[in-house]
């Protein structure tokens, strides 16, 4: 017999548990990060690399929309496009990153052409667009929910960042202080939507595995940034300290 669902209030708290566990801000190189022991060149390895998460999110949220019936959800979610693309004048997160990799020295068009991305980060986050192309919607919106921890990790880059890079100004962390207003929203919703369509044992536990696989795509780019940049086993093709440098 199928186990009963879990409570509305059961089900979150073992969501939460979930971020507690495995959530990147257990990882050590985020630690490395905003406690100012990355060398200038870990900073950039970093930028051109995470650009791979940043370039791909609103294709994710594209991909979510495009099988998307309810045209209220779908008002919801495109919210999230245009928090990263933003407008022709202005731009949005995708702009912001961009300045962030100019600050670090970097050349914002190398960065946005996609060169030097370590084999490991392409993987993980083509795996999660694929898998909110293909799953049930509701895993596709419990696996966004990693969000739920990151208002914290931002908040601890803005300051850890602040502390120890001299790149560091309202400027280059732009893109992070933005998230911190842009993302409790876009969780709020989410976290609903999962609590409310999870209405059975079996689709809760669908939507935990979802949060956990997230969870594993953000943790196995920092091993990769760990494994090339830190331990110093950078793969072929991936950037190497001093191409890509702005002049
Ligand atoms: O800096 C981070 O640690 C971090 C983590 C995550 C996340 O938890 O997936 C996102 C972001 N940042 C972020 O800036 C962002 O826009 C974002 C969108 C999503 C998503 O899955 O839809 N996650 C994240």
């Amino acid at each position: 017999m199928q186990d009963q669902a879990q409570s509305r209030e059961d089900f979150e708290a073992r969501l939460r548990a979930i971020g507690a566990e495995r959530y990147h801000d257990r990882h050590p190189f985020h630690a490395r990060l905003h406690g100012g022991g990355c060398t200038p060149d870990e900073v950039r390895a970093w930028v051109i690399n995470r650009w791979m998460y940043q370039s791909r999110i609103p294709m994710k949220d594209a991909a979510f929309m495009s099988r998307v019936e309810d045209p209220d959800l779908r008002r919801a979610w495109r919210k999230r496009i245009e928090d990263h693309d933003g407008g022709i004048a202005e731009g949005g997160g995708i702009r912001r990153w961009l300045a962030l990799a100019r600050a670090v020295g970097l050349d914002p068009d190398y960065v946005a052409g996609g060169k030097g991305i370590m084999p490991a980060t392409r993987f993980a986050v083509d795996a999660y667009v694929r898998f909110v192309r293909d799953m049930p919607l509701l895993d596709a919106v419990a696996a966004s929910l990693t969000e739920l921890f990151a208002p914290k990790i931002h908040a601890q880059r803005i300051e850890g960042l602040l502390a120890h890079y001299d790149f560091a100004d309202d400027t280059s962390l732009a893109y992070f202080r933005k998230r911190l207003t842009e993302a409790p929203g876009d969780v709020k919703f989410g976290l609903d939507y999962v609590l409310t369509h999870a209405d059975t044992r079996e689709k809760q536990d669908a939507a935990a595995a979802a949060l956990v696989f997230k969870t594993d795509v953000l943790w196995a780019q920092l091993d990769a940034l760990w494994h090339g940049y830190v331990e110093g086993n950078i793969p072929p093709g991936a950037w190497r300290p001093g191409e890509g440098m702005a002049t």
